[in-house]
């Protein structure tokens, strides 16, 4: 299904990003793995190369952050892979303490790597166009008491995807932009999540009672993603997906 495709993944070491990478793999695209954390990504990359082939994959340390990791880590992929077609563009992190670096990595660096990736993309300046996905979260669509600043910025990709979306419509970069919002995952964001509440850690017991009812793998999380990818008629679309239901999100008119 993607055989000849070029995907960048960030956040690729670990949880959804990880899932992500193996699914594209096996529908035969080649992946470039980007991540912060080099250990998990260099045993991420070792891993796939036994059913896949090391020839598949190339891992690229890479600070979504840092404008330099991100343009360097897309120059790579291209020198290596000759173009790209796809982007998940996933990582992201809970962090309330510390909202500037929430902030700097789940919206900023959302942004900076969407913007990177249009340069090279861009079917008006000789890419191949293509498509984006960027994992946002169902606290991108609701209010969520437990984590303020995560939905803060995870509304703003929503806003961000939609808008580009439009934006890609209106000036022709042949580049179709999606959201995916799940609801919890299984992932190591969930498993330190107390810890990473700050004030808001007092209403951890609502997160527990959450997860009773049920969470998604991360399997699951990547199947939506495919299919974001894959259907060519879903643009500016927001994919909600919670354990017992997948349903695309109706916006409002203004
Ligand atoms: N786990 C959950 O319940 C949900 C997660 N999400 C979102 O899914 C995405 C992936 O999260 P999970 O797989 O759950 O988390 P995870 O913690 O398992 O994996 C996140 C990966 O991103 C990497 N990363 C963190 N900061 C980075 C940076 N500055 N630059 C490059 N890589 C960086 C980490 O090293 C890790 O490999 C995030 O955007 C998260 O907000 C959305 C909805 C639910
Ligand atoms: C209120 C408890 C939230 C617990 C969240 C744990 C990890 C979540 C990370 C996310 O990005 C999750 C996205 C949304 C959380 C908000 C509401 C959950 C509603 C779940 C449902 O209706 O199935």
């Amino acid at each position: 299904m993607l055989k000849g495709k070029v995907a960048v993944v960030t956040g690729a070491a670990m949880g959804i990003g990880q899932a992500t990478t193996e699914l594209l793999l096996q529908k035969g695209a080649k992946v470039a793995l980007l991540d912060v954390n080099e250990t998990a990504g260099n045993s991420a990359k070792e891993a796939l190369d036994e059913e896949h082939g090391a020839e598949s994959t190339l891992f690229l340390q890479c600070n979504v952050e840092s404008d330099k990791d991100v343009k360097d880590a897309f120059r790579a992929t291209v020198e290596t892979f000759g173009g790209i077609d796809i982007v998940c563009n996933n990582a992201g992190i809970l962090n309330e303490d510390n909202w500037e670096k929430a902030l700097s990595t789940n919206l900023a660096g959302v942004i900076r790597v969407g913007f990177v990736a249009l340069e090279h993309m861009n079917k008006l300046t000789g890419g191949r166009g293509g498509v984006i996905v960027n994992t946002a979260s169902l606290a991108g669509l609701m209010p969520a008491p437990v984590f303020p600043v995560y939905s803060a910025t995870k509304h703003g990709v929503v806003g961000f995807t939609r808008s580009m979306a439009a934006a890609s419509v209106v000036l022709g970069y042949g580049i179709r932009f999606n959201a995916l919002c799940p609801a919890i995952v299984q992932t190591n964001l969930l498993t330190t999540m107390e810890a990473q509440m700050g004030q808001f850690s007092t209403l951890y017991h609502l997160v527990e009672m959450t997860v009773r009812s049920g969470v998604l793998n991360a399997s699951e999380v990547a199947e939506g993603a495919l299919e974001l990818l894959t259907d060519e008629t879903k643009n500016g679309e927001a994919l909600i997906l919670k354990h017992d239901e997948k349903k695309y999100m109706t916006f409002p008119s203004p």
